[in-house]
């Protein structure tokens, strides 16, 4: 910065006061201390006690500088004087030789000090912008002056680390020593109270607010609570001043955003004979900015841009404290370091559109009535950490709101998914040996029995497994399969017990086997006939309760699993044929359930094939779909050597190649027996003769009344068209409206 017409030297006395001006002191990134030049007031600078603004630093000469109304061409104006100080006085880094005016964010260092001086109350909550050398304050020639070694102390804000404000890391906090500085009447009262000593007892005092407001606050549920809490906590630091407190909800929020004046504080502390105005909003906008640090201002009475005035039209106020609520991460105090590295504007006013996750959560706003002593740097640092502390508070309330809704979601998610999974491990079917079945499963699904699931391939042997895994006590646990036909009799052993690292040639690292998996829920082992003789003995003795070991390893592993068995063969014979243990048979077939093939089932036949209908056509986004009379014929009169299996296939193929507008609006979609290809089982009628139904067959329209003949030409028609009705209509020779009432005609029998 370099110094402008304020090397001019104004004349010595005025006629008249200069306009209201600030001395801004900045402390850390999170506050400045404000000091109001009014009057005709000389407000001298220096060490001793009698000055109105006191530096208590060695560097500092007893009166070290003056600043005072003075008068120049242009009129009254502020200007700095140096008082035959050892250090002297800097205005933008130069040292000034005569009295200087003062102009708009001037920066004045005096003796390590760095103050700004200002008229515009907006930028009173912006931090600094930092040397980003971090060096001290620097002289303006570049040189150190005569009696500089007389002091070790290093008060430059500037050496400070903008994101830390507690502590300058000189061994001597930057906030200690610039706390110090005093002002007006004040400071003689000040200085008899803020010794040293008295300081660190201030904060002492402090610290039993804040610590006993930490607990309080570990212990809120809610964010009222935490509100209330704060307010006790400034309410003990800050006795005798007014306090609102201004939390901002969604709907202030928005306001705010839209360039809204603050809504009533939530809450407000008023000690008898005082009452709480809210700020004047040119000093609220400006806090609500990013990065706004919270302020002091003291000698403020009189003062209509930082105090609003009493029902009288004065301003009554000595001192004031507005901070910002804001929370302080990690992030944010990066964020807030680039800001005042780089970003702050500091020529433009406020009134910047602010985005709503930018605004603080709210606002402490603080006021000594006239008369009474004027709030403390001291205060504000406290007032600070207190703000800080509540916003972590409901920044955990906030969290664990959110983790407890998440959770719920996933509550939902969960069961949704739970109720689905029920639904497909549903046995379908009402004939009389499936019922069966499904009574079994609900039989022995509360033991811990083994079962042995017996029949054809495809009949839904796995599904019984599963069924009664779900309807066990360990269906929370896991479920895990294994297919014994489709593994080599070593790796079989090794998914079955694990392996240690280096077991066997491409045994790279050690691996848990699906015993190991399924401990604590249930492990289903299908094709069991097909499992080795060997296998079958140390399956037996896990059975009966005894450890096992990883293959290639030597550590006892003992594992809670109920085991379901399944296969396709019928073990009796394999023991009478010595290729099934007759001792694990026993020990498998406790219960036996043995599972019928479908064309055993009856009607359950159609009854699944609609379920699979009803399920592919939703998930390839077909509509509608039902299959014609004859085509549940056709699904009956075979015999289904596939069971469920096949019966499931057939349906899905038939859903795949149906019209991607099979079931468009307004219109169920049919299957015909010409869709569903099954090869026709020797000796059994021929189930359709004609080609397929939407390709023009007629072999079938010999059974079909009129009115139904007419309706499926009417549907081959729309098919071709690709379900383009006006031009069904041209090519039947209709009006649309007819072909329209024909379809709802249609729509009403079918349903
Ligand atoms: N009653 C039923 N209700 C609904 N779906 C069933 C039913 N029975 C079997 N299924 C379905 O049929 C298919 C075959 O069933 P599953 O795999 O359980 O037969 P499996 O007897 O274990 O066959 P494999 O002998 O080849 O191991 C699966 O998609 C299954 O969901």
């Amino acid at each position: 910065m370099t110094s402008k017409s304020n090397t001019s030297e104004p004349a010595a006395a005025p006629a008249k006061s200069p306009p209201d001006a600030y001395l801004v002191v900045h402390r850390g990134m999170r506050w400045t201390d404000v000091i109001r030049l009014s009057g005709e007031v000389h407000w001298t600078i220096g060490r001793s006690s009698s000055n109105p603004i006191v530096l208590r630093s060695a560097q500092s000469s007893r009166q070290h500088a003056e600043i005072r109304p003075s008068i120049t061409a242009d009129g009254p104006v502020w200007a700095i004087a140096d008082l035959n100080s050892r250090n002297g006085v800097s205005v933008n880094s130069r040292r000034i030789q005569a009295p200087t005016v003062l102009n708009e964010a001037d920066q004045i260092e005096i003796a390590g000090f760095e103050l700004t001086f200002t008229r515009n109350p907006a930028t009173l909550t912006r931090p600094p912008e930092r040397n980003a050398s971090g060096a001290g304050v620097a002289k303006a020639d570049g040189s150190q002056s005569a009696d500089d070694g007389a002091t070790q102390d290093n008060l430059g804000i500037g050496s400070k680390d903008a994101g830390s404000d507690f502590d300058g890391g000189n061994g001597e906090s930057e906030v200690d020593v610039v706390s110090q500085i005093m002002t007006s009447g004040l400071a003689r009262r000040m200085n008899r109270d803020s010794s040293s000593a008295g300081e660190s007892e201030m904060r002492s005092d402090a610290a039993d607010p804040l610590l006993a407001m930490a607990f309080a606050l570990g212990r809120a549920e809610s964010i009222e609570e935490c509100g209330e809490t704060l307010m006790q906590t400034l309410d003990d630091l800050l006795s005798g001043s007014t306090i609102g407190l201004y939390l901002f909800d969604a709907e202030q929020r928005a306001a705010l955003v839209q360039g809204g004046g603050l809504a009533p504080p939530r809450l407000v502390r008023q000690p008898t004979g005082t009452r709480y105005r809210r700020p004047p909003s040119p000093l609220v906008e400006p806090i609500l900015q990013p990065q706004s640090a919270a302020i002091l201002a003291r000698n403020v009475l009189g003062d209509r841009r930082l105090a609003t005035e009493n029902t009288a039209g004065e301003i009554d106020v000595e001192s004031i404290i507005l901070a910002p609520l804001r929370p302080v991460s990690r992030g944010n105090a990066q964020s807030q370091k680039a800001a005042g590295d780089s970003k702050l504007d500091k020529g433009s006013s406020t009134g910047k559109a602010i985005a709503e996750n930018e605004l603080p959560v709210g606002l402490v706003h603080v006021t000594t009535p006239a008369g009474q002593p004027a709030l403390t740097p001291n205060q504000l640092r406290n007032v600070v950490a207190a703000g800080e502390i509540f916003c972590q508070a409901i920044r955990s309330i906030h969290r664990e709101a959110s983790l407890t809704r998440s959770l719920k979601k996933s509550e939902a998610v969960i069961n949704r998914l739970r109720r689905q999974l029920a639904g497909r491990i549903q046995i379908l079917g009402n004939s009389e040996p499936i019922r069966l079945v499904q009574q079994q499963i609900a039989q022995v699904a509360p033991t811990p029995s083994v079962v042995l699931v017996r029949g054809e391939s495809g009949v839904g042997k796995e599904l019984v497994a599963s069924a009664i895994h779900h309807a066990s006590p360990r269906r929370d646990g896991p479920l895990v399969c294994l297919n014994c036909a489709a593994l080599s009799k070593d790796l079989l052993e090794s998914e079955l017990f694990g392996h240690e690292e280096g077991a066997f040639t491409g045994a790279t690292q050690q691996k848990r086997g699906k015993f190991e998996a399924a401990s604590g829920g249930t492990l289903m082992l299908d094709e069991i006939g097909e499992m080795s003789l060997d296998l079958q003995a140390k399956l037996l003795r896990v059975l009966e309760g005894h450890s096992f070991e990883r293959v290639g390893g030597h550590s006892q592993i003992r594992v809670d699993v109920r085991v379901v068995a399944a296969t396709h063969r019928d073990l009796r014979v394999m023991v009478e044929q010595r290729t099934f243990r007759e001792d694990l048979f026993y020990r498998l077939n406790v219960v036996e359930i043995l599972v019928p093939p479908l064309r055993e089932r009856g009607r359950d036949v159609v009854l699944l094939a609609n379920h699979f209908l009803q399920t592919f056509a939703e998930s390839m986004a077909r509509g509608r779909l039902k299959f014609t009379a004859l085509a549940e014929k056709k699904l009956q009169r075979h015999r289904w050597p596939g069971n469920v299996r096949e019966l499931r296939n057939v349906i899905e193929r038939a859903v795949v190649m149906s019209p991607m507008d099979a079931g468009g609006e307004g219109v169920v979609g049919e299957l015909d027996a010409d869709d569903l290809m099954i090869t026709p089982v020797a000796g059994s009628p021929k189930e359709s003769s004609g080609k397929n139904s939407r390709s023009g067959g007629y072999a079938d329209d010999l059974r079909l009344s009129l009115a139904e003949l007419e309706m499926r030409h009417i549907r081959r028609v729309l098919d071709s068209t690709g379900g383009n009705k006006s031009r069904a209509s041209t090519i039947l020779g209709i009006e649309r409206s007819t072909l329209d009432r024909k379809l709802k005609k249609a729509q009403k029998n079918d349903n």
